[in-house]
């Protein structure tokens, strides 16, 4: 049984949401927004290292390969990791918009069990904004990109200000994030409002 909460049905006043012109192009890798994520991050030895790439529209596909670090019963992932990688892959998709959002809900099916060293064939796309608030779906499969849905959540990602990140993070890693050499996570972290 799945279902999508009247909180993640977008308003009558909703729009359809609009790709920034400078988003990477279809096909291309987007990178990890921050070095220490979990999700993203090539400094997390633990982390998912999720992969996307901008799709058409407000669209994106992402790769997530299960350790065995990401285990919660004996030889399958942990359902917390599974939601990880997909609020990961929905929070992505902002980047896409050029908008800093954080997750305000995210309402995840499992539907299949996912064992370890399996690759989640991950989807997402924006489907309404509306003011602040952003509406995103997304899939995971298994055994291919066109394989069975093995877990899929809808979300509400609200847009926040980088004093968001600035007031409520520890210092330590605020400063580190803002000397980071790489001038594209820079740009998502500090400047992403055109
Ligand atoms: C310095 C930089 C450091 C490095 C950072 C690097 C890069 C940064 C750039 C981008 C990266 C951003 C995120 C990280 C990326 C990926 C990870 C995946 C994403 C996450 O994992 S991110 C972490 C988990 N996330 C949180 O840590 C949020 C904690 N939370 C809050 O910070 C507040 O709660 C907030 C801001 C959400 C809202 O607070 P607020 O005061 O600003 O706004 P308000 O409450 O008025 O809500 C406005 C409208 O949203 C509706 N609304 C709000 N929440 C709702 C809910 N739960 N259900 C249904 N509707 C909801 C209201 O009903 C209202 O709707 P309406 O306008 O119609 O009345």
């Amino acid at each position: 049984m799945s279902g999508t909460s009247a909180a993640l049905t977008p308003p009558a006043d909703a729009q359809a949401p609009v790709r920034h012109p400078d988003a990477p192009a279809p096909g291309e890798p987007l990178g990890a927004h921050y070095d220490q994520c979990f999700g993203c991050g090539g400094g997390q030895p633990h982390g998912l290292h999720l992969e996307a790439r901008a799709g058409e529209g407000v669209s994106l596909t992402a790769e997530f390969t299960v350790q065995p670090a990401h285990q919660g019963a004996p030889g399958l992932a942990h359902g917390g990791v599974l939601a990880s990688a997909l609020d990961e892959t929905l929070g992505s998709l902002n980047w896409l918009l050029r908008i800093i959002a954080v997750t305000g809900r995210l309402e995840t099916d499992f539907l299949l069990p996912v064992p370890v060293g399996t690759t989640l064939y991950l989807e997402a796309e924006v489907t309404a904004v509306a003011g602040r608030k952003i509406y995103s779906t997304a899939t995971g499969r298994i055994g291919g990109p066109d394989g069975p849905v093995a877990v899929r959540a809808d979300a509400l990602f609200v847009e926040v200000k980088v004093d968001h990140f600035v007031e409520n993070g520890r210092p330590a890693e605020i400063q580190a994030a803002m000397s980071d050499p790489d001038q594209v996570r820079r740009t998502r972290a500090f400047e992403v409002n055109p």
